[in-house]
């Protein structure tokens, strides 16, 4: 029996990254042989074990064949004389097929892997590739988390891609499998070549319609020098990811679009009441996804609200005050941040917009500031009660927004 280090742990190596999680191969044993050394035996779909003092994953070496559709249609192999050759030629990229031998550190790369981590590309191993439709998704995670380092997808492995969009096998993928792979590509340092990659290849067509459409889409030139919705929408991700780590940030920047699919090709490229044509398809959409709660609902309302807070200085104090009660400002103060945030994301991803300034973040952070200190004890004891107390907070709450807008539009001018 050999133990082999493999997968992400020795490509990562290799590219003097960080290792995470470390996968092991065991080549040559049997499921008892393993159990009678102490191994746990942990795997529900494949024979995995865990080491009896390191608790790290060993996986027997498998072959798979694929019999029907789906991620389930799986026959999966494994004996002791499946070879390392074979296990790793089963596997979904070169980069991702080398093997490192436990014991003597020597490396174990039948496809070419090295060579391709040089060159920087992604490729398939073999027409196995196709067994699996995740692998899809995976490519493009993977495509958007080397895309720093300058990875490309190598065309032949695209064709697989394509090929398997065609043949309907995106449909099979269960939500919880592409959420979880779209998630992890949206908390990556680059997440936008993923949704490129997987709108090049036809998935996004299957799996984010929604989102696909916007491609071919125009906006009005002056505000949208890139003009195609699907490009800004890119840009836009693109931005919110170089100012916040947070998943529900960058969905939200990605979805604050969506309502444009929805215009009416006549009144291209003019896209009026977007923003709330946009709220059903992200309900769809994150239904459909079973995307998590504060990621839909701040989409939501990045998509609801977005125009009206690029016009910030030009709202009156009542619709300032709909939009603090909108977003629940009260109970969720942290939210405005939030939604600026999105909101710069959406200035600055329009070509040539990329340092652009936003005045109305400070502008609407003073008029919150000054809404919320209202003195609601103060008003409890002049003897306010039930819907007499809550008139009388708006009114105070109005009242302090208009205040501070006419002293912040004075110091502005
Ligand atoms: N659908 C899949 C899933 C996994 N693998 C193989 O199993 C290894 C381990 O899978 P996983 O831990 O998901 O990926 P890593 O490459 O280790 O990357 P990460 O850093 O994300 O863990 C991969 O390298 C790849 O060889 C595969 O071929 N096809
Ligand atoms: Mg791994």
């Amino acid at each position: 029996m050999k133990t082999y280090l493999v997968g992400g742990a020795v490509r990562d190596a290799l590219l003097t990254l960080p290792v995470k999680d470390r996968d092991y191969l065991v080549v040559g044993a049997t499921p008892e042989q393993l159990l009678s050394q102490g191994y746990q035996s942990v795997g529900k779909d494949f024979p995995v074990f865990l080491h009896p003092q390191t608790k790290q994953e060993y996986a027997l070496a498998r072959t798979e064949r694929k019999q029907g559709q789906g991620y389930t249609g799986f026959a999966c192999y494994f004996a002791p004389d499946v070879t390392l050759e074979q296990d790793l030629m089963r596997r979904d990229l070169t980069i991702n097929a080398m093997a490192q031998d436990e014991q003597s550190g020597e490396i174990f790369d039948p496809y070419g892997g090295e060579d391709d981590l040089q060159q920087r590309i992604l490729r398939h191993v073999s027409p196995a590739f196709v067994e699996d439709p995740l692998r899809v998704l995976r490519v493009a995670r993977f495509y958007t988390r080397f895309y720093p380092l300058g990875f490309k997808v190598a065309a032949e492995t695209k064709l697989l891609m394509q090929q398997l969009v065609e043949q309907g096998e995106m449909q099979h993928l269960t939500a919880e499998r592409v959420w979880q792979e779209t998630a992890r590509a949206l908390s990556e340092q680059t997440p936008a070549p993923y949704f490129e990659l997987l709108h090049e290849v036809g998935a996004l067509a299957v799996l984010m319609p929604e989102l696909d459409k916007l491609w071919g889409i125009p906006n009005p030139p002056k505000w949208h020098p890139e003009i195609d919705t699907g490009v800004h929408c890119m840009l836009v991700l693109a931005q919110s990811a170089l100012l916040s780590d947070r998943i529900d940030v960058r969905f939200a920047a990605l979805c604050h679009d969506l309502g444009k699919g929805e215009t009416p090709v006549e009144q291209w490229p003019a896209h009026h009441g977007h923003e709330m044509l946009g709220l059903p398809l992200i309900e769809n959409l994150c239904q459909r996804l079973r995307v998590p709660n504060d990621c839909k609902e701040l989409a939501l309302l990045a998509s609801q609200y977005h125009q009206q807070i690029h016009k910030a200085q030009e709202l009156r104090s009542v619709t300032v005050q709909k939009l603090f009660d909108g977003i629940d400002l009260w109970r969720r103060p942290e939210r405005l941040e939030l939604l600026l945030t999105c909101c710069i994301a959406d200035l600055r991803g329009r070509t040539g917009f990329e340092e652009a300034l936003y005045p109305q973040a400070d502008y609407l952070r003073g008029l919150a500031k000054a809404a919320r200190g209202v003195d609601i004890k103060a008003l409890v004891a002049q003897g306010f009660v039930g819907e007499a107390m809550k008139e009388a907070v708006k009114k105070a709450r109005l009242d302090a927004i208009s205040t501070t807008k006419r002293e912040l539009q004075q110091t502005a001018s």
